[in-house]
């Protein structure tokens, strides 16, 4: 078998374990034993309890190769997520490929200060209209579909390969979402649309600090979906601007926010004068994560 890494004395689980480990520390990867072990379950299709009890079963000639593929891969600085064609995201699995930002825990938050401002404006049943601006996998659009059933959601991106990836996860997970393609919200503004929610994730790394980031995220991850410009702020400086010819009378928005940036974020919401209120969510970790408008 031709293959990168020597396995001609890898016989057991155990063995492919280590040899793909020691192979992935020298290449720098940051934890290589759990990454290893991540690769070999993949192959294998198998949960953690499967994994440990099998330490000592024998492996075969396919899975060797399977796993060699993904060992050099990830010596690549491939992230796994797009190895394993999946990242979970509020409970559920979506599907990723390169041209699709991985959806990151801390947007969760976001998603869930959505739903909780939500419910302290309307009732429960009420059949909201919300944009999700900047699908990429569709992680905010299709949870607060399914989540909120009988809200009407509509996302808007500018990529074609992030727009078929979410509607293959919409298809997946039965979420009823609408999908448009075009520049954050003019779509809508040219339809004569407005919305009672507005949720986004835009891109908000500024221009310079993006050549600074991991490879794992600068050479793989679409730098649509990274660069926000100049000071990072292009994307909200253009959403906010729209908020009075978009929103309904009674409204929310939600928008996440890189390190640094809610106090402009914040300061651009008020700015646009048709929030009566506008506050700073911190995520898990501490930093200052979303900011959140309403409009009562
Ligand atoms: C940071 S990603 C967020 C993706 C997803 N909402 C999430 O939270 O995982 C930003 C998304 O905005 C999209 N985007 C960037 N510029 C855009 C624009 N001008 N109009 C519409 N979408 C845009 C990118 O293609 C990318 O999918």
């Amino acid at each position: 078998m031709h293959t990168q890494l020597d396995w001609s004395d890898v016989t057991t689980i155990r063995e492919a374990l280590l040899r793909a480990s020691s192979f992935l520390r020298e290449k720098g990867t940051k934890d290589p034993l759990f990454e290893a072990e991540l690769m070999i379950r993949h192959c294998l299709d198998w949960d953690r309890t499967r994994f440990l009890m099998a330490m000592t079963d024998s492996i075969d000639i396919e899975t060797l190769v399977k796993l060699d593929g993904l060992c050099v891969r990830r010596a690549n600085n491939e992230p796994l997520q797009y190895m394993f064609g999946e990242q979970e995201f509020y409970g559920r699995p979506f599907t990723v490929r390169p041209g699709v930002l991985i959806p990151r825990p801390e947007t969760e938050i976001l998603v869930e200060q959505v739903m909780a401002a939500a419910t302290k404006l309307w009732s429960e049943s009420e059949e909201l209209a919300v944009v999700d601006i900047g699908t990429g996998s569709g992680a905010i659009c299709i949870t607060l579909a399914l989540e909120k059933t009988q809200w009407r959601v509509t996302t808007v991106d500018l990529s074609p390969d992030a727009t078929a990836i979410a509607r293959e996860n919409a298809s997946r997970l039965g979420a009823d979402v609408r999908f448009l393609q075009g520049d954050l919200v003019q779509p809508l503004l040219e339809a004569g649309e407005k919305v009672d929610i507005l949720v986004s994730n835009p891109p908000y790394i500024p221009s310079r600090d993006v050549e600074e980031l991991d490879d794992e995220v600068r050479v793989h991850e679409p730098r649509l979906a990274l660069d926000g410009g100049e000071d990072g702020l292009d994307c909200y400086r253009r959403l906010c601007e729209a908020l009075p010819s978009l929103l309904k009378e009674r409204a929310v928005v939600a928008l996440e926010v890189g390190i640094y940036q809610a106090g402009d974020v914040a300061a651009l919401m008020k700015a646009s004068g048709v929030m009566d209120e506008v506050e700073i969510v911190p995520d898990l970790a501490g930093i200052e994560r979303v900011v959140i408008g309403v409009r009562r």
